[in-house]
C-alpha cells in the first residue's frame, strides 16, 4: 500500500521546457550581476566556496561565474549552482517575470492524493528554495500547503539508490510504501533498487515495452493502492 508519493518536477509535474526555455535562461542572464552584488553576503561567498572546491582550485568572482555559465549549458546538477539558480529565480517569481509551470493534470492529481491523506514530498535536482518557489507561484496558486516536504542534491545524487534509502528513513516510512515519479530511468532504477514503487511520467516520448517501470503518459495514468 502507498502512504507517499514522491515526485521529481522537471518533465514530471513540470514542462521541460519552462526549465530549459525559461528557468535556466534566466539564471544564465542574471548570474554575473547577482554574484556582483552578493558575493560579499556569506550565504552567497559560502556557494561561491563550494563552486571552487568542485572543480579543485581557487577562483576568482569572475571565473566562478564562468564556471556557474558553462554549468547551465551542460545542465549539470551541481548543488552551489543548484542553490545560486534559486536566488536569482526568487527574484524573477517576486518580479513577476514567469510563474511556476505545473501541468494540470499533476495539481488535479495533487490535490486529490493530499485530500485523502497520502503525503506528498517532492525530490529535485532544483534546490528546496527553488522548490518552493515554483510551486509557490503557479498558474493555480500557492500549491506548497499539499507537500509535506522537500528534498534536493544535498541528500544525494538522484541516480544513487542510497538517496532514496536516505529520504525514506528521514520520513519514517518504509520504501515500498512510497511511490516515486520521474520523466528519468535513471532515476526510476535508482528508487526501485532502494524498493520504492515507481511511475514514469513519458509526456511526449515513446514508451518503452521493455521498461520495468509502470509507464503513463500524464498523472490521470497513475493507478495504485493507497493506504
Ligand atoms: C526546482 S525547479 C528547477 C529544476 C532544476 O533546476 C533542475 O535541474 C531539474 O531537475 P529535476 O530533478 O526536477 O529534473
Ligand atoms: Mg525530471
Amino acid at each position: 500500500m502507498i502512504e507517499v508519493v514522491l515526485t521529481d518536477i522537471e518533465g514530471t509535474t513540470s514542462s521541460l521546457s519552462f526549465v530549459k526555455d525559461v528557468l535556466f535562461p534566466y539564471a544564465r542572464q542574471h548570474m554575473a550581476a547577482f554574484v556582483q552584488a552578493h558575493a560579499d553576503e556569506a550565504a552567497v561567498r559560502c556557494l561561491l566556496d563550494d563552486v571552487a572546491a568542485a572543480v579543485g582550485r581557487p577562483l576568482s568572482d569572475g571565473d566562478a561565474v564562468e564556471q556557474l555559465l558553462r554549468w547551465i549549458d551542460e545542465d549539470r546538477k551541481i548543488t552551489p549552482l543548484k542553490a545560486l539558480q534559486g536566488l536569482i529565480w526568487e527574484d524573477g517569481y517576486r518580479r513577476g517575470d514567469f510563474t511556476g509551470h505545473v501541468y494540470e493534470d499533476a495539481v488535479r492529481r495533487l490535490r486529490e492524493w493530499h485530500g485523502r491523506g497520502v503525503r506528498l514530498y517532492v525530490f529535485s535536482s532544483g534546490s528546496v528554495h527553488a522548490q518552493k518557489l515554483l510551486f509557490g507561484h503557479t498558474a493555480y496558486g500557492d500549491l506548497t500547503p499539499l507537500f509535506s516536504g522537500y528534498f534536493d542534491t544535498n541528500v544525494g545524487a538522484k541516480q544513487d539508490a542510497e538517496s532514496y534509502r536516505c529520504i525514506a528513513k528521514s520520513i519514517a516510512v518504509p520504501p515500498q510504501s512510497v511511490l516515486f515519479l520521474s520523466d528519468i530511468r535513471g532515476e526510476l532504477d535508482a528508487a526501485q533498487a532502494a524498493g520504492m514503487a515507481t511511475a514514469w511520467l513519458v509526456r511526449d516520448g515513446d514508451v518503452d515495452p521493455a521498461a520495468a517501470h509502470s509507464q503513463v503518459r500524464d498523472f490521470d495514468g497513475i493507478a495504485c493502492e493507497f493506504g
